[in-house]
């Protein structure tokens, strides 16, 4: 089962004096258990994939279907699919609402009438490593990186298969940034398919991520970790994307046919 998107094409205010390509052509299959970054300068169309994904956009052009159910089929319950992808947008705190920590993660279990018992909440704080005491706090206590790991709950809750993020460390500090790097990797090896928007791709070089490149809008690159990293460096550059040492290291090592060299450089 998959994320199928064929051909997909996004205009924003179509047929209006303002309006905007977000995305042309877009080919693409995510496949279960798949990690995917997604790369790109600014405004390169990264959000508005991410947005068509579960259903917040509907493709123009093109059809783009979710485990069989296609989000432009006025048959599909756009809520199935949506329960199916979580999206932790690029600063949640901008979409938190209510009182407290707890009720702010059981909405969207009760929204999609999913269960979200007191154990598999507390696995989740664990996880997440928020102490317990946070759920009777007001969201706006928090720090912003604790903001994104209520966040990060508020979309296990109800379970779904895929989850996308979106810019998910943008502000914060390196400390912070690392540890939710490493819950990502973590929800990864739960069994998860991650699908980020980011421009820190050193941090999964170990677990060798699909890469899809946006280029205004269009693909300008889809495939594998090395063959990315191989890119020359303009294309690179023009992507947003700075080589760390650490990732030029990788670079020559795979260049010169050194594979045990470039796992240990990786996972550094
Ligand atoms: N609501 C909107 N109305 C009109 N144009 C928009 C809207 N949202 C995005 N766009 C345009 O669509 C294009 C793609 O934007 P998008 O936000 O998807 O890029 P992005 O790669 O996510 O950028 P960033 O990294 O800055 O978040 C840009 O040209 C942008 O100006």
């Amino acid at each position: 089962m998959s994320i199928i998107l064929e051909d997909v094409s996004f205009t924003y205010a179509l047929n209006t004096p303002f309006q905007k390509t977000g995305l042309t052509n877009i080919n693409l299959e995510i496949k279960k258990g798949d990690l995917w970054l997604f790369v790109g300068h600014t405004g390169s169309g990264k959000t508005t994939l991410i947005s068509l994904m579960n259903g917040l956009l509907t493709p123009q052009q093109g059809s783009l279907s979710v485990e069989g159910l296609s989000t432009k089929d006025k048959q599909v319950n756009i809520k199935d699919i949506r329960k199916k992808i979580g999206i932790v947008f690029q600063y949640p705190e901008s979409q938190f609402f209510l009182p407290t920590i707890k009720e702010e993660i059981m909405f969207a279990p009760k929204n999609f009438g999913v269960q979200l018992s007191e154990d598999l909440l507390k696995y989740y704080l664990e996880l997440v490593k928020l102490p317990e005491s946070y759920l009777e706090k007001n969201p706006f206590e928090l720090s912003g990186g604790e903001m994104r790991k209520v966040a990060i709950i508020s979309v296990l809750s109800y379970n779904p298969d895929y989850i996308i993020f979106d810019e998910p460390t943008v502000g914060l500090d390196y400390l912070t940034k690392t540890s939710i790097f490493n819950l990502i990797k973590e929800l990864h090896n739960l069994g998860k398919t991650i699908i980020i928007s980011t421009h820190w791709i050193d941090e999964f070089a170990s677990l060798k991520p699909k890469i899809l490149l946006l280029k205004n809008g269009e693909e300008a690159f889809k495939g594998n970790f090395d063959d990315f990293v191989l890119l020359d460096e303009n294309t690179l550059w023009e992507a947003g994307i700075i080589l760390t040492e650490k990732m030029q290291l990788y670079k020559c090592a795979i260049k010169t046919g050194k594979k045990e060299l470039a796992e240990k450089i990786s996972s550094i």
